[in-house]
């Protein structure tokens, strides 16, 4: 199956490089993507080296050939990359915005025109194809926009709609998600070493013990904690590993951790809704 739309990403970071490696894998021709960003030309370079897609330094240029746009600029630069592109957009043009935290009532409001937008919060894991994503629709956004912004997510892995409102909770649980899971194989990689095991040995031991409890956990009609107690024998190794998870209140840290992830996601959108509202 191929796909004939032109679309134009607003940021060449590690988001937008995530979904260019998965796209360009599947549905989409290198050429029908096109790059650009505020200024670094050697980011343009070198995504333009691995990817073969289209760069262009022209933001507006790269606006108007577009049939579909993905905002994907970093949080402090969202209002003035998008006001610096806001002449350029045409209304027939659908708004893929993967910024977190930011409302489509504020994008529609920094671009000034009825745009349909979907907002997206795909994972870094896109670039493998196995990103969570969630889609949320602003108000000009009807089921047509949402089932091509399903097709191209769906490239990337597994997709969810969900109400717009939702979106913090989504991002700060499968947005930053991935990050949570790589603190954690950081510490792993720590211990291995302290307790004497060669990094290379260790790094195979963890990467396949992860792999196995996503899939246990994946296969398994079993709740965590059922396959977790078997694990678990009794005066054994993992009781005594796990008390000291409990003494750190580890449980309470990754709750609160996710909880200060969502509120953060809603700073960002009220931040720049201020922005935009004391510029008006
Ligand atoms: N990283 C992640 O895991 C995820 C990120 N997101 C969202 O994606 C967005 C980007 O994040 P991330 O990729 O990590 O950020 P990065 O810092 O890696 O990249 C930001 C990009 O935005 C570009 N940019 C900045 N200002 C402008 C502008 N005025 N016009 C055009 N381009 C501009 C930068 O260009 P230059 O280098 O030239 O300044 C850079 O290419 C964020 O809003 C984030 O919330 C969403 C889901 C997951
Ligand atoms: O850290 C961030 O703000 C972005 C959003 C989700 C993942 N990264």
């Amino acid at each position: 199956m191929t796909n004939t739309k032109t679309i134009t990403f607003i940021g060449a970071g590690s988001m937008a490089e995530a979904l260019i490696s998965g796209m360009t894998k599947t549905l989409y021709k290198p050429e029908q993507i096109i790059v650009t960003n505020r200024s670094n030309k050697e980011r343009l370079e070198y995504i333009q080296n691995t990817y073969h897609v289209r760069v262009e330094a022209d933001k507006e240029k790269a606006v108007k050939e577009a049939d579909i746009i993905i905002l994907a600029m970093k949080p402090k630069d969202v209002a003035e990359g998008i006001t610096s592109i806001a002449q350029a957009i045409d209304k027939h043009q659908l708004i893929i915005s993967v910024l977190a935290g930011v409302s489509t009532e504020t994008i529609i409001s920094l671009i000034g025109k009825n745009v349909p937008i979907v907002r997206a919060m795909p994972n870094t894991s896109a670039a493998i194809g196995q990103s969570a994503t969630a889609l949320a629709l602003g108000r000009y956004a009807n089921d047509k926009h949402l089932a091509i912004a399903k097709e191209l997510f769906r490239t990337v892995g597994a997709v969810t709609v969900v109400p717009e409102e939702d979106l913090h909770a989504v991002t700060a649980l499968s947005g930053s998600g991935p990050a949570y899971i790589y603190y954690m194989v950081e510490a792993m990689e720590k211990a291995a070493e302290e307790i004497g095991l060669e990094q290379s040995v260790a790094k195979d031991l963890i990467l396949q013990t992860i792999i196995g409890a996503a899939e246990m956990l994946k296969s398994s009609k079993k709740h965590p904690s059922v396959l977790r107690k078997e694990v678990t024998s009794p005066g054994g190794t993992t009781e005594a590993g796990i008390k000291v998870l409990e003494d750190y209140r580890y449980q309470e840290a990754v709750i609160s951790c996710i909880k200060r992830a969502a509120k953060r996601s809603a700073e960002l959108g009220q931040s720049l809704l201020q922005l935009v509202k004391t510029h008006r």
